[in-house]
């Protein structure tokens, strides 16, 4: 088997829980809630995506084999082979995870966290897997570490959410991803009335956005 990578590089984890951490970025190109494409995008599932991952294009990537690619992951990371930490994203990371790619990562030392959208199982070797849950979409994977909820997203029934098993539940800013300013103002003003009202939910920054990182 082989992977189709959008892009790979090094950079702070912006989001979540361990929003701060170095790490790697692996990119994989793809995704089963929208093609990606501008023209397609009022007809998705997902309508809302900040991100490319059309193609191969992108910085460093390409189409590679697990022990390549593994290798790649752990020369961006580089030296020191303490608290290496990759975080698996997409598009849709899980339509290409799988054994002989979680493997190599952990036989390099790593600490792998996932980043998906729920609609396939997460793969059990993952370390920590965070789940953003898409309105319209059948979301199977209801547990793992945390729960990262775009905001705001009309008619999600995020009271049943709160029944899933999370260690973590998190909301986070819709962007758009026009750039239009007063919706990205209103959607933070959402977030943060959210989270006052409902304290099981605590905010998650897209920090990345603001500290100028990838
Ligand atoms: C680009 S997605 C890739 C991983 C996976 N497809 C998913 O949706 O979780 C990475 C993260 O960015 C979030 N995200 C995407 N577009 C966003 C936006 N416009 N504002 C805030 N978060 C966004 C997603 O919800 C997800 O948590
Ligand atoms: N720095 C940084 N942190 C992130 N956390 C989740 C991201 C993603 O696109 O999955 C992301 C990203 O694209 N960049
Ligand atoms: S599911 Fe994730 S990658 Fe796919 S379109 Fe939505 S935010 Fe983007
Ligand atoms: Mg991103």
């Amino acid at each position: 088997m082989s992977y189709a990578v959008k892009e790979i590089f090094l950079t702070l984890q912006g989001e979540g829980a361990h929003a701060g951490r170095r790490a790697v970025f692996l990119r994989f190109a793809g995704c089963n809630l929208w093609s990606g494409l501008e023209k397609d995008r009022a007809s998705a599932i997902c309508q809302f995506c900040d991100t490319d991952f059309i193609g191969m294009d992108g910085e460093n990537g390409g189409r590679y084999h697990a022990d390549a690619l593994a290798d790649k992951v752990a020369a961006l990371w580089g030296e020191n082979p303490a608290h290496r930490y990759v975080v698996l994203t997409g598009g849709e990371p899980m339509l290409q995870i799988d054994d002989a790619l979680t493997h190599a990562l952990h036989e390099r030392g790593f600490t792998i966290t996932m980043e998906s959208n729920g609609t396939i199982a997460a793969h059990p070797a993952i370390d920590w897997v965070c789940i953003s849950p898409k309105y319209g979409s059948d979301v199977v994977q209801q547990s793992g570490n945390e729960l990262k909820l775009v905001w705001p997203q009309i008619g999600t029934n995020w009271q049943g959410m709160e029944n899933w098993a999370f260690d973590h539940f998190l909301i986070q800013p819709m962007d758009d991803a026009a750039g239009n300013k007063d919706k990205v103002a209103a959607n933070l003003a959402a977030a943060i009335e959210f989270v006052q009202q409902h304290p099981k939910w605590r905010l998650s920054m897209q920090t990345h956005k603001f500290l100028g990182l990838q």
